[in-house]
């Protein structure tokens, strides 16, 4: 089924937690199982960094990138549950973003798009929610970049929902993650073509883009899986100066196939408001923020995670029991890493049914 779209603050500005405002905000979202009598099983999935609307689809040639997760039966049970899941603001897969045309000028915004944040993207969610009629969520879920959204849900609506999960992300970026980003975005905003966001008329940065999603690559993934899938395999034909070992070939592959899904201003955009996610903005403290938390708050953490260290889901589940909030606090490992949230399903299936409510494991 084709994705829909709603356009949102048409009547209205939306004021932008880091100042400035956008207004006629297109939002694409997608829907799948039955919403039931009662309104009651309504679950919001906000996607990460490079996801879409479209969590569960195959058409053959592409699959949802939930795919494996949900389905009748599935811990993410269609028989059961309605899902909704809309393209965050900033992106590029159908909501407003970088790409999209500004109105008061008739131009793509390009690099003048401004700096959104979670809280911004998570006011966009509640707006599509409204006016879907939608008051109250089963639950909210989201792995990553996803899963801050959910967090600031939680937050931002304490009574809207009676379930939070969290996958494979804390309440802040480290020190070392947003390195990590600083390095992905200078790739980009150093690429010839870049010129200041301002590239849809001419070239685009594609060397930078596909620099940058080789390095999270590296992020999302262990040493051990690497180890396992290439070793120290060499490329026949192999380029001393660019793809030599197996391992550089993925990267490159991945990288340039990134190029055909993802824009490199949103890249940016999204980039940025992770690093900036803080629970505590417009409350005085994280404390104030989380102690909101009404919903019961399942968060999982994976051991081996690259990007979000245990260390960061350690120090965030004490910060949500400090807030005295209905806490479940699961740790899994995986060969995976960050990116066993996409993966992994059997460790993950019992820990989002029993974060969902449901039996025990
Ligand atoms: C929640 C979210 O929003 S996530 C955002 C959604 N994004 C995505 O779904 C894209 C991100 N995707 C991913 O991260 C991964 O595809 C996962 C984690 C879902 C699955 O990972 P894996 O099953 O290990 O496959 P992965 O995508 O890493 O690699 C397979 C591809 O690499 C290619 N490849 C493997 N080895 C090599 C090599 N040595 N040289 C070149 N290419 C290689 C394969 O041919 C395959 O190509 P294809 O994708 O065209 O079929
Ligand atoms: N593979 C994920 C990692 C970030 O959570 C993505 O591309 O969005």
């Amino acid at each position: 089924m084709p994705t829909q779209q709603l356009t949102l603050f048409t009547d209205s500005e939306l004021s932008l937690t880091l100042g400035g405002s956008l207004k006629n905000i297109t939002v694409c979202y997608q829907t799948y199982g039955k919403l039931n009598p009662e309104k009651n099983n309504i679950i919001l999935i906000c996607h990460a960094l490079t996801g879409d609307a479209e969590p569960y689809f195959d058409d053959g040639e592409h699959k949802g990138w939930w795919q494996n997760f949900m389905g009748p039966g599935m811990a993410l049970d269609t028989d059961k549950y309605f899902f909704i899941c809309s393209n965050v603001l900033g992106g590029c897969k159908g909501t407003t973003g970088p790409m999209s045309i500004n109105p008061d000028t008739g131009l793509p915004y390009g690099g003048d798009f401004p700096q959104i944040t979670v809280q911004d993207i998570v006011k966009v969610q509640k707006s599509l929610l409204d006016q879907l009629k939608i008051t109250h969520l089963y639950a909210v879920i989201g792995g990553s970049f996803g899963g801050m959204q959910a967090t600031q849900w939680a937050i931002s609506y304490p009574d809207f929902m009676d379930y939070v999960i969290n996958l494979c992300s804390s309440l802040y970026m480290s020190a070392e993650a947003i390195g990590f980003n600083h390095v992905m975005r200078q790739a980009i905003v150093q690429d010839p073509n870049f010129n200041q966001g301002h590239y849809y008329q001419g070239h685009y940065p594609e060397q930078g883009l596909a620099t940058a999603r080789m390095l999270g690559m590296l992020t999302y993934r262990t040493h051990i899986q690497l180890t396992k899938a290439f070793g120290r395999a060499i490329k026949q034909e192999g380029n001393l100066l660019g793809d030599y070992f197996q391992v550089e070939s993925y990267l490159s592959y991945q990288g340039k196939k990134f190029l055909e899904r993802f824009d490199a201003n949103s890249y940016l955009q999204l980039t940025r408001a992770l690093d900036l996610y803080d629970p505590a903005i417009g409350y005085a403290n994280a404390l104030e923020a989380l102690t909101r938390i009404k919903a019961k708050y399942t968060l999982v953490a994976v051991t081996n995670d690259q990007l979000f260290k245990l260390v960061d889901l350690e120090k965030s589940k004490q910060l949500l029991e400090k807030a005295g909030i209905n806490l479940q606090y699961d740790e899994i490992t995986s060969d995976f890493g960050h990116d066993a949230f996409l993966v992994d399903y059997e460790f993950f299936a019992p820990k989002i049914r029993r974060g969902l409510g449901e039996m025990a494991e």
